[in-house]
């Protein structure tokens, strides 16, 4: 039988300093504990708090880069969010402020989703969430589902010319052309960002690319949950251990 090569447990991170580092944290399975239905997941008051206090210590250089469309952040959060930098849909919406940098929906998107939920009709135990530049199509309440949903989403994405992007009991058909390290690139070329060290924290495979930037701009990257293949040097255990090392770095 093959065997996986292990990974070593990466060390903690190290204490932070709110005069020189911005943070770029993830959201589900990050801030927010994984759960069956992306659309039962809300931020909690505890979290609201906590990146309030972020938001105040860190100057403004706290952003959220998520997988989710800013939409749908705004929905999930509430009013705090609007204060915050935010990047959505993998890295494709960015927005600080009034400012919003977004590329068009991508074409083929309306076609995918028609032929996903046409798939998803005979497989009921799949959910499917539709986004403002994607559709992922959930397994998480049918693990069987993996292979033939992963099958599907590789066929569905080539004929409508999307990308797939893998993730947690998910897969999902997105536009090409950007990724979450392109965004914390964007944020980091402008104030209050610009000329600080930033500091990624992400669990999935979508943080990859912003875990590799982090690094490669003089910070580090934090990855969350089990210890995998990962441009990140430091690793936290779970959504409690990173709040709890987040409301230290907001002391
Ligand atoms: O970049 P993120 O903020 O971590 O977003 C990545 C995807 O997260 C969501 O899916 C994940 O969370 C769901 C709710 O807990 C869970 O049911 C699912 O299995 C996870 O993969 C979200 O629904 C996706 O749209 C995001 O791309």
């Amino acid at each position: 039988m093959l065997s996986r090569p292990h990974q070593p447990v990466l060390p903690p991170p190290p204490p932070i300093d709110c005069a020189s580092h911005s943070l770029f944290v993830d959201f589900d399975g990050t801030l927010v504990p994984l759960v069956d239905h992306p659309e039962l997941v809300r931020a909690d008051s505890e979290l609201v708090e906590l990146l309030d206090a972020l938001h105040t210590r860190y100057g403004g250089r706290l952003a959220l880069v998520s997988g989710r469309s800013l939409a749908q952040l705004d929905a999930m959060i509430g009013p705090v969010v609007s204060r915050i930098a935010l990047a959505g849909s993998h890295g494709a919406e960015v927005r600080r402020g009034d400012r919003l940098v977004e590329p068009p929906r991508p074409e083929g998107l309306d076609g995918a989703i028609a032929d996903v939920r046409a798939y998803g009709a005979g497989h009921p135990e799949m959910i499917v969430e539709e986004k403002s530049h994607g559709v992922a199509m959930h397994y998480r309440r049918a693990p069987i589902l993996e292979e033939p949903v992963k099958r599907r989403a590789y066929a569905i994405a080539e004929r409508h010319g999307l990308e797939v992007q893998l993730g947690k009991m998910m897969v999902e058909l997105r536009g090409p052309g950007w990724d979450k390290g392109q965004a914390v690139a964007v944020l980091m070329g402008e104030p209050p960002m610009a000329a600080s060290l930033p500091v990624v924290i992400g669990d999935d495979l979508t943080d990859e690319p912003a875990l590799k930037v982090a690094g490669e701009m003089g910070g580090f990257g934090v990855l969350v949950g089990a210890p995998r293949e990962s441009a990140a040097l430091y690793g936290l255990t779970d959504v409690g251990s990173v709040r709890h090392w987040l409301w230290e770095a907001a002391r």
